[in-house]
């Protein structure tokens, strides 16, 4: 009988015993552990209150059990040598008393000098608590990285498919260095779904692969199907996964990208199903966003986003396993791959929340300021491309960058200018829309959209030359809906006509209420857009607070006459009035005004 290492001394004979029958399991090839044996292992340390640990060859054979922490444990030479790219071909699994699974520093380090296949920690409190792991990602700087992976049920533990790890972190250790290695392109295939609404699949396709494309990957092919609803478990039906498993096999395919959100579940069953990367809309837009994100705020929304949207999604292998190779839905804004540890997640949610709510307070100041000098604010808003940096250049020399990619800005800049008769405003670019925007991203990116929300008036971008200009403008009115901002005062600025060969189609969209035909890049109608502004700004009503004093009671009843008057209150100074009115009678009545809402 093969001995119990480690430190002995006072253990009673019965449990010595328990812990030399740990030498008797063997794990069937590929999995990580058996019920039975973390059933084992769970009742010898709830009795024992101390770590116990359990080391297996990737025979499935238990080569050495130990009590005490797991850095004193000698362990057997691992079958034959292996080479530094190789991992030790042994998997630590112990447990930790208290209940608490998550990988001490001590832990980690000992998986990096012994190179296990894995360390897993076993949480155990009277019974298996939850189940924690950690495995070597790569290497950089001459150290390993280690990444970690739960809290997990041991159900979710038990689907990890240990050959499959193993044989990706080998591959990825015998590249050298694999920070600075650039990955091939990824290879994606589209699936879409045909039913009966406001986006035909085809279109929808086409712009899921042009953000496929941004999101810097090769676009081999895409498929759909028709249906009216989608399956629960794989979205499509199955006969479909067969013949997409077909054609990834023969494409050499390595992510499929489907147009729709996917839930957690479809997601999982699919990866399994077809043996890949399985990711939907959302994540691709939320990657691009990771790389595009430039400002401190800009990044942390990007990245507030994605862990909203990954956390549902972790769990078994699915996530985990399928993401280790990096590429799209793997990387945050900045040079750090995302988190996968559903505690560490959390974690950095709560930290990524403050610091924005912080920031929040800071630029709701800024504001504030601005608002005290009453100058008033536009929003240029509008789908994904259609012209709004280039309009903000035109009218502003701002030199903002405009360029043939969606979602190329992110970042919202304001830029003061002067109407022609001589009036300041202040003119803010956003964050372009697209249908289905992930409703996480728009979560995170409320505070920098509450320029929009703010604005007295919107600009609302469209480009007229899009054969979907007028889907693209649904799905523009639902996001301000989503935003609270769809009753604001809007001039509609149909773009890019100098593309448009059709007088009709242009009288067409001029039939809108104010609405304006422009080239942002040619300049046409740019001083009759600058007049529409001025007029309808003069004609906007602004919210404002007056106090009139008692004897001027005409000034009250002209207010009643000429603004919406919200609210009256009787005080020492004077009558306090809160109100409507417009610019022009904002101006007449200046000296009463005392701030604004
Ligand atoms: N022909 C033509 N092209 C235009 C016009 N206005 C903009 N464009 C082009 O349309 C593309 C997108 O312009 P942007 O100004 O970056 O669009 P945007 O709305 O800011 O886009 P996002 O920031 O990605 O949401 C660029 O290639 C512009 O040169 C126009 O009036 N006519
Ligand atoms: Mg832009």
């Amino acid at each position: 009988m093969p001995e119990v290492y480690g430190e002995k001394n006072g253990l009673k004979k019965i449990i010595i015993d328990n812990l030399e029958q740990l030498y008797e399991f063997t794990i069937p090839f590929g999995q990580t552990i058996t019920a039975e044996l973390a059933q084992a292992m769970a009742v010898i340390a709830a009795q024992l209150n101390r770590e116990i640990a359990v080391y297996i060859n990737r025979r499935g054979k238990v080569v050495r059990v130990a009590v005490g922490n797991t850095k004193t444990v000698p362990l057997p030479a691992a079958d034959g040598r292996r080479a530094l790219n190789r991992l030790s071909g042994i998997r630590c699994i112990h447990t930790h008393p208290g209940g608490d699974s998550q990988l001490s520093n001590v832990d980690i380090a000992s998986l990096k000098k012994m190179r296990f296949d894995i360390m897993v920690a076993l949480g155990i409190r009277e019974d298996i608590q939850e189940i924690s792991l950690g495995f070597i990602a790569g290497h950089k700087d001459n150290s390993y990285t280690v990444q970690t992976v739960g809290p997990l049920t041991l159900t979710e533990f038990m689907q990890i498919d240990l050959n499959y790890l193993t044989n990706q972190i080998e591959r990825l250790l015998e590249v050298n260095d694999i920070a600075t290695n650039v990955a091939p392109k990824e290879k994606a295939l589209l699936v879409g779904i045909e039913r009966q609404e406001e986006w035909e699949v085809g279109e929808s396709l086409r712009e899921l692969a042009q953000l496929t494309q941004t999101a810097g990957a090769e676009v081999v092919g895409s498929i759909w199907q028709k249906r009216s609803r989608t399956d629960a478990a794989f979205y499509i039906g199955r006969g479909k996964v067969q013949e997409i498993s077909l054609i990834r096999q023969e494409l050499g395919v390595n992510i499929i990208i489907f147009d729709e959100e996917l839930s957690p579940a479809q997601q999982r069953n699919l990866e399994q199903a077809l043996g890949v990367k399985v990711i939907d809309r959302s994540a691709l837009i939320l990657d691009i966003f990771a790389q595009r994100a430039r400002s401190h705020e800009g990044k942390l929304q990007v990245e507030l986003a994605q862990l909203k949207y990954n956390l549902p999604r972790l769990g078994g292998q699915g996530l985990v396993l399928s993401r280790l190779g990096g590429g799209i839905g793997t990387r945050g804004p900045g040079e750090t791959k995302l988190e996968v540890d559903r505690r560490r997640i959390r974690a950095r949610i709560s930290d990524i929340e403050k610091e924005i709510e912080n920031l929040k307070t800071h630029r709701y100041l800024h504001r504030e300021r601005r608002q005290a000098s009453k100058i008033p604010t536009l929003a240029l808003v509008g789908y994904t491309n259609a012209g709004k940096s280039s309009l903000l250049n035109k009218l502003t020399d701002a030199g903002v960058l405009a360029e043939n990619k969606l979602f190329a800005t992110l970042d919202p800049t304001t830029r003061r200018m002067k109407l022609p008769g001589g009036k300041e405003i202040l003119l803010t670019d956003t964050v372009g829309f697209i249908q289905k925007l992930p409703h996480q991203l728009i979560a995170a990116f409320r505070g920098t959209l509450e320029e929009v929300v703010q604005a007295d008036l919107l600009l609302h971008v469209v480009d007229a030359s899009h054969p979907q200009y007028e889907k693209q403008m649904l799905a523009v009115y639902q996001v301000l809906r989503e935003l609270g901002a769809d009753t604001k005062q809007t001039i509609t600025v149909f773009n890019k006509i100098d593309k448009v060969d059709s007088e009709y189609i242009i009288e067409r969209m001029l039939r809108q209420a104010s609405a304006i035909a422009v080239s942002a890049v040619e300049g046409t109608n740019i001083n009759k857009l600058l007049t529409m502004m001025e007029d309808t700004i003069k004609a906007a009503n602004i919210d404002i607070r007056l106090v009139i004093p008692y004897d001027e009671s005409g000034v009250m009843a002209k207010l009643y006459d000429i603004a919406a008057v919200n609210s009256v209150e009787y005080s020492a100074e004077g009558i306090h009035v809160f109100a409507s009115l417009s610019q022009e009678y904002v101006e007449r009545y200046r000296k009463y005004v005392i701030g604004d809402e």
